[in-house]
């Protein structure tokens, strides 16, 4: 396998930023594609990016608003939210190379399709070669080169394993697997999830509680990937049960902050990105097609669509027949 050295991110906010600076730290010379010019100007002058304010960005990496610059990439890496990730791909995708591996990062399931990130990546750019890079890894940590482990999965065992030598170092540890389907289910399915944990602390209803949700969370999370296909080892490790530790027990997750605001009764955090409330539906959508029953996302999604109070949701939990584990 050739040697990969050339990286465009693309996506210039908190995740992207936080990439490039993974991608520069490993050795790789580095683009990150910012769609709006005034945005690519302003971090290119300052090396300051306001989403991750007071982590200088790294030297080497060019940041531009030209995505021709992604045609001479050894692998692109996408971070745009899931949503947006179609249109990223589809405008990228004339100027790849034939085989180019495009690393999927965001986290989500598509609305309408109900597709997952490679398979948008597969759809939009078929003459690439698709990846994931998911696990418990907020931006601001990997940014500042705190030590973090994620899992990055690509069909291709030999080009998974490239792909973690392309970005490994000491600070940031992908661990590698073909298992492409488990790890993106996981990064999905944790973002409902975590909003539901987050509603738990907001209602102050005691770190007992918290526990039983995030653990029934998980199964969840794991019936919904075995069904999908994901394999058990993949939805409990670090792209799974991971980051779903992660994102259940920090407010430094967006997510579990929306969920604290919910069950306090307050606003959601303006403009910050909740992909678990964007996913929910169609991560719902997705369970009812093969079958799975996931209560603790059913209740997210009709809390976000005003179909139900939370009272009247963790009442329904709580109401629940009892029934064996698992
Ligand atoms: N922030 C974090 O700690 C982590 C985020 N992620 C995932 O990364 C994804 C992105 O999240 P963040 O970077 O945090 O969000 P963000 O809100 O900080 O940045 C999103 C960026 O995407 C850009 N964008 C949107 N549509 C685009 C398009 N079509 N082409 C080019 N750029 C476009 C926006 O201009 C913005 O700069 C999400 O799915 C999130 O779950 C994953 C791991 C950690
Ligand atoms: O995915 C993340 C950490 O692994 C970031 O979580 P939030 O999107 O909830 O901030």
């Amino acid at each position: 396998m050739k040697p990969f050295n050339r990286v465009c991110v693309i996506g210039a906010g908190a995740w992207g930023t936080a990439l490039a600076g993974v991608a520069a730290r490993a050795g790789r010379k580095v683009t990150l594609y910012a769609r709006d010019a005034a945005v690519a100007a302003q971090i290119s002058a300052t090396r300051d990016n306001p989403r991750l304010p007071g982590i200088p960005l790294d030297r080497g990496i060019v940041v531009t608003h030209d995505i021709a610059a992604a045609s001479s990439a050894d692998i692109v890496i996408i971070a745009v939210p899931a949503q947006h990730s179609r249109a990223a791909v589809a405008a990228l995708a004339a100027h790849l190379s034939p085989g180019t591996p495009v690393i999927a990062s965001a986290k989500g399931v598509e609305h309408g399709t109900r597709r997952f990130m490679t398979e948008v990546i597969e759809e939009a750019a078929p003459h690439a070669v698709p990846a994931i890079l998911s696990g418990p890894s907020f931006a601001d940590d990997v940014a500042r080169g705190l030590p973090t482990a994620v899992t990055l999965a690509a069909k291709d065992e030999a080009l998974a394993v490239a792909l973690v030598h392309a970005l490994g170092s000491a600070a940031f540890r992908p661990y590698h697997t073909t298992d492409v389907r488990g790890v993106e289910i996981g990064g999905a399915a944790k973002n409902v999830l975590a909003i539901a944990a987050g509603i738990v602390v907001g209602k102050q209803l005691g770190a007992s509680a918290l526990a039983a949700l995030t653990t029934r969370g998980f199964s969840e999370l794991v019936r919904l990937g075995c069904a999908c296909g994901g394999r058990s080892e993949t939805l409990a490790g670090l792209s799974g049960l991971g980051d779903l530790i992660l994102t259940c027990s920090s407010p430094q997750s967006r997510n579990f902050s929306l969920g604290i605001a919910l069950g306090r009764g307050e606003p959601a955090p303006r403009d910050k990105l909740s992909e678990g409330a964007h996913t929910a539906p169609a991560l719902l959508e997705l369970a009812a097609a093969h079958d799975v029953e996931m209560p603790v996302a059913q209740a997210v999604a009709a809390i976000l669509a005003g179909r139900s109070t939370i009272d009247g949701a963790i009442d329904n939990l709580l109401t629940r027949p009892f029934r064996g584990e698992g």
